[in-house]
């Protein structure tokens, strides 16, 4: 029988700041049957699409995307915030729901062409996961897909990337 995900997912006014209501996949991730149940639907999606490797934004976009691709056998790359990867890399800007940050990603973290999958838990107004996707293509990577545990309707976020095929296991 497929879980409803939903019961996984606790909500928490006015966090990190006043107006937020915080969506909290740790219920989900100290699951787990959930944790798995999650990993297995976003795995079916990167086959479908013949995902051949992970790409996720700090933090807990590496929570998604690892077991996904430790499943799958291919290889991830974490998207880090600024100032935490050496050596040769890309960076994207972006505003989110609260504040302003920059991603990097190393320069051969994906090979021209390589089809990419793109994981967060969450997608809100969509500047994560867009800049994540930015960097992904500056290498010349395709992106076949992003995938979420949690989507924010409100915010918009399947606006800013609606180029591309979109998994989100629980709708708010
Ligand atoms: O769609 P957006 O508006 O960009 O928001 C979603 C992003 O915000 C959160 O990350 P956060 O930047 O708080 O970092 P963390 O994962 O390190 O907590 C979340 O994990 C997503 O990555
Ligand atoms: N409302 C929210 N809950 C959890 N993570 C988030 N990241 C951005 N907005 C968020």
């Amino acid at each position: 029988m497929a879980i409803d995900f939903t019961q996984y997912i606790a909500s928490y006014e006015n966090y990190p700041e006043p107006g937020v209501l915080f969506r909290d996949i740790s219920p989900l991730l100290e699951n787990g049957d959930a944790y798995k149940a999650a990993t297995n639907e976003i795995v079916k999606f990167a086959r479908e699409r013949d995902a051949d490797m992970v790409v996720g934004p700090e933090a807990r976009g590496f929570i998604v995307g690892c077991p996904v691709a430790n499943e799958l056998g291919i290889g991830f790359s974490p998207a880090r915030k600024q100032d935490k990867l050496p050596g040769e890399i890309v960076s994207a800007s972006y505003d989110l729901e609260y504040g302003q940050a920059t991603l990097c990603l190393r320069k051969d973290a994906v090979k021209k062409g390589q089809k990419v999958l793109v994981t967060d838990d969450l997608l809100a107004t969509g500047g994560t996961i867009d800049a994540t996707i930015r960097m992904v293509e500056e290498l010349g990577g395709i992106v076949i897909g992003t995938a979420f545990i949690v989507e924010l309707e409100d915010l918009k976020g399947r606006d800013k990337i609606a180029d591309y095929d979109i998994l989100s296991l629980v709708k708010y």
